[in-house]
């Protein structure tokens, strides 16, 4: 068996355990459109998978809605990595009426007995219903209970979505995983986060270098790149961080996933986190779920 040699850092969560701060994601470039069939097993996703656990990515972000979880599953059988080495993360969407059917489909999609991490996709379905949010929480919990998930977290929610939560919970969500780069920044939601011990993922890290390019930390994102001689990218992976943020992003190319992998290894100095910080506050993107949070909102 293959043992994992990874830069890779971990961070402590709310109940003890450990996880990866750089991850690599099945969603995005990899999920299946409704047109094609969740059985339909696409060796690229799987051949991208394998390809991330051999350069040293160990944290593999899936979910129910991407319908990549065979192919998930798949390369981590392929890559010969011993389960225990790996972090592996999913998420219940279209079926949070039944969470507890939920993840037992994901982890045989998987050919998993346990997910390291367990989420919420996101708060849409309980339709501002705080009794909703604390249902789902409470299935949440018997998941964690029962030994299916190690972790349990949600994803994508508000402020309000987690003091809904929290006033009924028995168990701390370890992390909120939302869209998190210089023009997201979220306003209060991190100090809320560290408030209350939740962790804080971030999906769309590489956004400003990417999907919304043209902006105010352009320049300043050139200048930091060519000081620490690696990519724009690679700034915002270490910006994220260096804010105890575990980061998340995805390629179908190596030579970018390997490259990704030296933002482990260097260190922003804070007055450079802040800059960048100020910067981003100028200009407001958001990439994904557009149609759910309000126009307006900012957070
Ligand atoms: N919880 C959620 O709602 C949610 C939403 C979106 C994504 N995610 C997760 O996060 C993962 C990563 O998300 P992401 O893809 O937005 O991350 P990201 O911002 O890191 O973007 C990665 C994408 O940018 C492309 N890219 C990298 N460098 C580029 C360059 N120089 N020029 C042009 N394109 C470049 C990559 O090829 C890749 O497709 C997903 O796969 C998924 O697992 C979760
Ligand atoms: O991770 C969530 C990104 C996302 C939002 N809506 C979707 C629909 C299908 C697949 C992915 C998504």
């Amino acid at each position: 068996m293959a043992n994992i040699h990874t830069p890779i850092p971990l961070l402590k969560l709310n109940d003890g355990t450990s996880i990866p701060m750089l991850a690599y994601g099945t969603g995005t470039a990899w999920y299946k459109p409704p047109s094609v069939e969740e059985s339909k097993i696409d060796r690229p996703t799987v051949e991208g998978v394998k390809t991330a656990i051999k350069l040293g990515y160990y944290h593999l972000d899936g979910a129910e809605v991407y319908k990549t979880e065979p192919e998930l599953g798949l390369g981590i059988k392929e890559s010969g990595v011993p389960r225990d080495q790996l972090y592996v993360v999913t998420k219940v969407n279209q079926n949070i009426a039944d969470i507890h059917s939920a993840i037992r489909a994901s982890l045989k999609k998987l050919q998993l007995d346990y997910v390291d991490l367990y989420l919420i996709h996101q708060p849409f379905f309980a339709e501002g219903s705080e009794a909703k949010l604390q249902e789902a929480w409470a299935a949440m919990e018997q998941v964690k209970a029962d030994g299916l998930a190690k972790s349990i977290g949600v994803s994508n929610y508000y402020q309000s979505d987690l003091e809904a939560t929290l006033a009924t919970a028995k168990v701390v969500p370890a992390i909120n995983q939302i869209e998190f780069h210089p023009y997201l920044q979220h306003g209060g939601l991190l100090e809320f986060h560290r408030k209350h011990g939740i962790a804080t993922s971030a999906y769309g890290p590489l956004t400003p270098a990417t999907r919304s390019k043209g902006g105010p930390v352009d320049e300043y994102l050139g200048s930091l790149a060519k000081k620490y001689a690696v990519t724009e990218g690679e700034i915002l992976l270490r910006w994220c961080v260096d804010q105890d943020v575990v980061t998340i992003t995805t390629s179908g190319k190596e030579q970018r996933l390997s490259d990704y992998l030296r933002s482990m290894t260097f260190k922003l100095t804070p007055t450079e986190v802040k800059e960048i910080k100020d910067l981003g506050e100028q200009k407001h993107f958001r990439a994904f779920w557009q149609n759910k949070f309000a126009a307006d909102d900012k957070s």
